[in-house]
């Protein structure tokens, strides 16, 4: 059973597939560059830029996107998603795009129809706060930040 999602696609997007899950198993949908044709965009080493998708979504509510990196891209080329996981809100109705980053030693260069990044959407857990004088004692306690040991043995407090 697949979530439905509506989309529109805008008109710099038409022509391009739309993204699907590329097995049974994967979590993630591949965000295509809807970039103008034979216009590749050049991302210089820490250069940074909104990449279009060409869609909007309609997000159920209580629902979210994450925008993440795709690990080959950032393993060969270092080109992540700058504000990974990006979030695309369950109201926003306006175009889907991609924060990039090139934090590799070399230009990266985009083209039209390139799978950039990809989109998983999850639940929200929508919260709350309420203000008390005392939270719950636990055994950590305030420890965090390498408070049980960096190398994955014993707790050093
Ligand atoms: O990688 C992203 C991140 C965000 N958005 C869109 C959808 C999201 O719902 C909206 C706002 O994102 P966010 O809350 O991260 O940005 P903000 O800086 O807090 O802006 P706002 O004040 O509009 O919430 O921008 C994207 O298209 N891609
Ligand atoms: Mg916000």
């Amino acid at each position: 059973m697949s979530l439905r999602v509506p989309v529109t696609v805008l008109p710099h997007g038409v022509g391009l597939p739309l993204p699907a899950h590329a097995t049974d198993g994967s979590a993630g949908l591949d965000l295509i560059a809807a970039l103008p044709e034979n216009e590749p965009l050049t991302l210089a080493p820490l250069g940074r830029a909104a990449v279009p998708t060409g869609l909007c979504i309609a997000l159920p509510e209580g629902f979210e996107a994450q925008i993440r990196p795709r690990s080959g891209l950032a393993l060969k080329q270092g080109l992540t998603v700058l504000n990974a996981p990006g979030t695309v809100d369950a109201d926003y109705r306006g175009e889907v795009k991609v924060l990039l980053i090139n934090l590799g030693e070399a230009p990266v260069t985009l083209e039209r129809g390139q799978r950039i990044a990809q989109m998983v959407v999850a639940p929200v857990t929508r919260i709350k706060l309420v203000e008390v004088g005392d939270l719950t004692k636990t055994t950590r306690g305030s420890g965090g930040f390498g408070s049980t040991g960096l190398d994955g043995g014993t707790i050093s407090r």
